[in-house]
């Protein structure tokens, strides 16, 4: 059921459903899901593009929110649980997914949803944030795409086998979504980050985070209470807030 409270728009084509979330936002005066059926400059983070192949999902959550920057910014976990519990209702299984840290999404090791969360200032006396996610639902950009060293790109139809309409997926993630952004308004991150860590990859093994400014090799050992990556490395404890992982 299409929860409560929260409008949608379906559009043919779009540049960036992360733009077009800029350009309404000061026009709203509740929660707003984009979708766009084609984006054709779909942005990635870090600066990255962000390619879309016929079939998948774009998709951007407009909402409105109250905490400060370092809370609002755990709602790229609030997301990606979501997109998670999405997967599970579409595919029935759970035993292929995992979530990567900071907000991946896996299926048998590879990405197959990225979240890009953007800013969009204060509208109407409310601060506002715009929760991009992408999805590759029945295709994957060429390996050639992404950078050195990063996971290769799946699909759900290619992992799964399982073929969902962007506009079914919306309907199954709008409600996944709205489940967790309540439980994490009503308990905060402490609410959902056991469940986060029981869905994570490579918890207790040894991975790679890069900075930009430094690399850490270490064991991740947790996400602490405010979202940071916890790795045991050769010279202490690092709690990293920004990274890129490599496994
Ligand atoms: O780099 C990543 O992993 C994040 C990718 C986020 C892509 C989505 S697609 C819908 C929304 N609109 C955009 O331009 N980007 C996000």
């Amino acid at each position: 059921m299409w929860p409560e409270g929260y409008g949608r728009r379906v559009l043919a084509e779009v540049d960036s459903t992360n733009a077009e979330a800029a350009r309404i936002v000061p026009g709203l005066t509740g929660p707003e899901w984009i979708l766009g059926l084609t984006q054709v400059a779909g942005r990635g983070r870090r600066g990255r593009p962000w390619t879309m192949p016929a079939g998948n999902f774009a998709g951007t959550l407009v909402l409105p929110v109250s905490e400060p920057p370092q809370v609002v910014a755990l709602r790229s976990f609030v997301a990606s649980l979501a997109l998670y519990e999405a997967f599970v209702a579409v595919t029935g299984r759970s035993d292929m997914l995992a979530l990567k840290w900071p907000n991946d999404v896996l299926v048998n090791g590879g990405k197959v949803a990225g979240i890009l969360l953007e800013s969009l200032g204060r509208h109407g006396g409310r601060d506002w944030l715009a929760i991009g996610m992408g999805v590759n639902l029945a295709g994957a950009p060429d390996v050639g795409e992404v950078e050195p060293g990063a996971l290769r790109p799946v699909s759900l139809m290619s992992e799964a086998g399982v073929r969902v309409t962007p506009e079914e997926f919306l309907a199954v993630l709008a409600s996944a979504y709205a489940w967790e952004e309540a439980r994490f308004v009503a308990l905060g991150f402490a609410g959902l980050r056991d469940a986060w860590l029981s869905r994570a990859a490579r918890l207790g093994a040894v991975i790679t985070a890069r900075t930009g400014r430094h690399e850490f090799t270490g064991t991740f050992e947790t996400v602490d209470d405010a979202g940071n990556l916890v790795l045991r490395t050769a010279s202490g404890r690092q709690a990293i807030a920004a990274a890129d992982v490599f496994f």
